[in-house]
């Protein structure tokens, strides 16, 4: 038995746009998973800048924003175009197909009066509906009987990306951080010894305490690996070097227990970066900041603190980020991390 096949050139026509459509949003889709995304936060002056140039050196790239905008407009268009058609066929297929839910006859009707042509505007109702609809199991039956009716070939393939549509619209903070595998958090780490310079009297290494403190129980975070660049590890050690000690700024330094693996405390240099790592540390073992010690928050519209719940992981790397080569050791060790992660993500390990 050979395949239908449209005497129609416009119908013929349509199908082929279809499918060329298909193709190139599967191949995005694809290569949009198979690229690692990292977040990189961390206070004034902690490195960031320079980790992004080295990342440029050792030729890590993303994709552009207008990629993504471009596959959005194509999405919208064509959930639109399905989750019309399908409403207005259920009710004329033999037998005829009615909705599981009954939200979803208001739905059905704020969908039938936008027509068949795209919305002027696609609000969060808009999209409100076509989730009621598209989560209709009639509708899903509809769908499984579409070979009675004209439907396009990816209805589902697009309903199925309403999510990802919406959110890259209305939800700019989820947007942003969807699908981010990874936060590099980025520590000046001798900055134990130097004020924020723009609120004198702060201790810059408290404060990135702090602003950790922030993202590791942020809502919109919550999901993403986290790693911390205990940056600028040369100039910590030359300071210590220079007989600069850290429990000047943080006398509980003079309790501070370091663990055996990490030495036996004789190098003052290790004692301290052991200690600095801890403060960090010992912030994802806690509860977050109160809501009082977080008024001064630097983020205060995308914090949304949670307690955990989870049971997360830290990695902290000691990082020197002008040198190319201790970036490139750090980050072979980042890509393998993010890579057992995604894995065990997936049950395969
Ligand atoms: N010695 C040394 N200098 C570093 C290191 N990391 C960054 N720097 C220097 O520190 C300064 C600040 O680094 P940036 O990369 O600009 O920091 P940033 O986080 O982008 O700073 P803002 O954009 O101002 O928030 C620059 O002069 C860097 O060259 C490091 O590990 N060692
Ligand atoms: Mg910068």
């Amino acid at each position: 038995m050979g395949c239908f096949d449209s005497k129609d050139p416009v119908e013929r026509e349509q199908k082929i746009v279809n499918q060329q459509l298909e193709k190139k949003l599967k191949t995005w889709n694809k290569d949009y998973m198979k690229a690692i995304k990292l977040l990189l936060l961390g206070a004034g002056e902690s490195g960031k800048t320079t980790i992004i140039k080295q990342m440029k050196i050792l030729h890590i790239s993303g994709f552009s924003e207008s990629d993504r905008q471009e596959k959005v407009v194509d999405i919208r268009q064509n959930i639109h175009e399905s989750i019309y058609d399908l409403v207005t066929n259920m009710s004329a297929l033999k037998p005829p197909v009615v909705f599981a839910n009954d939200e979803s006859e208001i739905s059905a009707s704020y969908i039938c009066n936008l027509g068949p042509k795209e919305p002027s505007s696609y609000t969060q109702e808009y999209y409100d509906h076509v989730q009621t609809l598209w989560n209709d199991d009639g509708i899903k039956e509809c769908y499984r009987r579409s070979n009675e009716f004209q439907l396009i070939d990816s209805a589902k393939y697009f309903l199925d990306r309403i999510k990802e549509v919406r959110n890259s619209e209305y939800r700019p903070s989820d947007q942003l951080f969807e699908g981010i595998h990874a936060i590099l958090f980025l520590v000046a780490s001798s900055d134990f010894d130097q004020t924020l310079r723009e609120e004198t009297g702060v201790n810059r290494l408290r404060e990135a305490v702090n602003l950790f403190d922030d993202i590791w129980h942020s809502r919109f975070l919550r999901h993403a690996g986290v790693i911390v660049f205990l940056n600028k590890q040369d100039m910590l050690k030359e300071k210590i070097e220079s007989g600069k000690s850290v429990a000047s700024y943080f006398p509980e330094y003079n309790k501070y227990q370091m663990s055996s693996k990490d030495g036996d405390g004789s190098d003052e240099y290790i004692r301290t970066r052991c200690f600095i790592r801890d403060l960090f540390s010992d912030v994802t073992k806690k509860k977050p900041r109160s809501p009082e010690d977080r008024k001064s928050s630097i983020l205060p519209g995308l914090v949304v603190m949670v307690a955990d719940t989870e049971n997360r992981q830290c990695y902290f790397h000691f990082t020197v980020a002008t040198d190319t080569g201790n970036i490139k050791t750090v980050f072979e060790d980042v890509h393998s991390m993010i890579l057992m992660r995604i894995l065990t993500d997936w049950g395969l390990q």
